[in-house]
């Protein structure tokens, strides 16, 4: 198989600019990445550097200004059900129960009602909700919301997770067992994961690799490959080196926009 077939996503020579009033924003300078199958990546970066832009832009709900994303070669040009994204607030449907949010992609899909509820049963115990199937949004807790709207994108036929810091309003306990959660997802799924946060500890702990992104205008800074067996010891002399090196990257860029 040649390299080409292997990166599943590539972007190359993205920018946005965003019209604000007459002004513009620059919000990403060219960006090139490539993310093979199955990886996991996070991203992290000061508050308004572009992670968000960039990963509207892989979902296709933001269009670049000049460049290209593709997927297994093919460029992106909208949404699709390949890819899809779970939010800091959720984004559930309030009006329907944990079992008919996540077996909502394969209805609009109308796939036969036997292959609906098989993939509902197999997506409900996945993410270990079988008791709370029939409640709504508004009767679970935050991390179950989260639980819900991870399934509801795999329950898609997803071969892409992208997360904008999904676990910024959860709790400290909460947040842990959701990280956990979500490593034996995908680890058991092969999803390909795109993460951003503001947590290097997070950052370091989940991903294969953190790309470290800085600002004015966007831009990814570095790339640091996350070698670590796992589970991963957070109090492991290798976990707080590389904690320490990213940190250092990323406070670096903060001193220099205050300069
Ligand atoms: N729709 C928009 N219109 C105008 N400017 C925008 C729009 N979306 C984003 N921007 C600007 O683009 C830049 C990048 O924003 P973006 O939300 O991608 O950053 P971010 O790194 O995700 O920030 P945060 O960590 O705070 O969520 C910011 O300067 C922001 O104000």
């Amino acid at each position: 198989m040649s390299k080409g077939h292997q990166d599943l996503l590539t972007v190359r020579g993205v920018t946005k600019r965003f019209a604000v009033g007459d002004d513009e924003v620059e919000a990403l300078a060219p960006v090139d990445l490539t993310i093979p199958r199955g990886e996991f990546v996070c991203m992290i970066g000061a508050s308004g550097c572009g992670k968000s832009t960039l990963l509207r832009i892989i979902a296709g709900f933001e269009e670049p200004t000049t460049g290209q994303v593709s997927i297994d070669g093919k460029p992106v040009t909208g949404p699709g059900s390949d890819r899809g994204m779970v939010f800091q607030d959720y984004a559930l449907f309030p009006w329907m129960t944990v079992r008919q949010n996540i077996s909502f992609g394969p209805r609009q899909r109308h796939l036969p009602r036997e292959q609906i509820d098989k993939t509902a049963d197999e997506f409900v115990k996945m993410v270990g909700l079988e008791r709370f199937a029939d409640r709504y949004p508004n009767q679970l807790s935050g991390g179950m919301k989260q639980r819900v709207a991870i399934a509801r994108v795999l329950a898609n036929n997803a071969n892409f997770l992208l997360m904008d810091e999904p676990f910024g309003a959860l709790d400290a306990l909460t947040r842990e067992q959701l990280q956990n959660e979500l490593l034996q997802i995908w680890k058991r799924t092969g999803v390909t994961t795109i993460f951003v946060t503001h947590s290097v500890e997070e950052a370091v702990l989940l991903a294969d690799r953190v790309l470290v992104m800085s600002a004015g205008p966007g831009r990814i800074d570095s790339d640091f490959r996350i070698d670590l067996a796992r589970p991963r010891d957070v109090s492991s002399p290798e976990f707080n080196a590389l904690r320490r090196d990213i940190a250092r990257r990323l406070t670096s860029h903060l001193v220099l926009a205050k300069a």
